[in-house]
């Protein structure tokens, strides 16, 4: 059957796939970084995408939730979500309410709503930290979480969830 995962495989690709790509732009060269890998990975899949920028992590899931809502009035579906973003620690405790609340309320949408959502949002101690994983060339975080967007699709796809 097509769209199957592997035994073993951690990816997989869906036949085909219409994907939402959140991003937030705080930091703006890595949001570049990010996005890069995240389209690569999505063309090489032949999926197909749309980019939505907000300010910041903490506003992501709230456009998934609105994309969806939007599904049910104009149809306009999407197969599957790409969350990108880079936070960084600062002095204040303002690092963990972005970095925890922007995971928690994604995993909440994916388990609640049964979304494939890749998670792209780094976290990280320093801007250093941050380009070595944001980098195509180098962690890559924008492709794994494209990919892991496609492989969650095909999973669906594979169960008729
Ligand atoms: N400090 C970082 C933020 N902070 C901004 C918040 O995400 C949010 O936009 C603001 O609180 C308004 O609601 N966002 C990041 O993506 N990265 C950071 O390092
Ligand atoms: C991740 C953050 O919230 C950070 O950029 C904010 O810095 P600060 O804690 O120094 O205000």
């Amino acid at each position: 059957m097509a769209g199957i995962s592997e035994h073993g495989k951690a990816f997989a690709k869906p036949e085909r796939a219409h994907v939402l790509i959140v991003e937030a732009r705080f930091h703006d060269d890595l949001a570049d970084a990010l996005l890069d890998g995240a389209t690569s990975a999505l063309e090489e899949a032949g999926a197909t995408w749309d980019v939505i920028t907000v300010p910041g992590a903490l506003e992501i899931p709230a456009v998934i939730s609105m994309a969806l809502d939007a599904a049910d009035d104009d149809g306009t579906d999407y197969d599957g979500f790409v969350a990108l973003g880079t936070v960084i620690r600062g002095d204040t405790y303002h690092f963990d309410i972005v970095a925890n609340e922007s995971s928690r309320a994604l995993m909440d949408l994916s388990v609640e709503e049964s979304l494939a959502i890749g998670n792209g949002i780094l976290t990280t101690e320093n801007e250093e930290q941050a380009w070595t994983r944001a980098k195509k060339s180098e962690g890559d975080k924008g492709g794994f979480a494209a990919r892991a967007a496609l492989t969650m699709i095909a999973i669906r796809e594979r169960l008729g969830a």
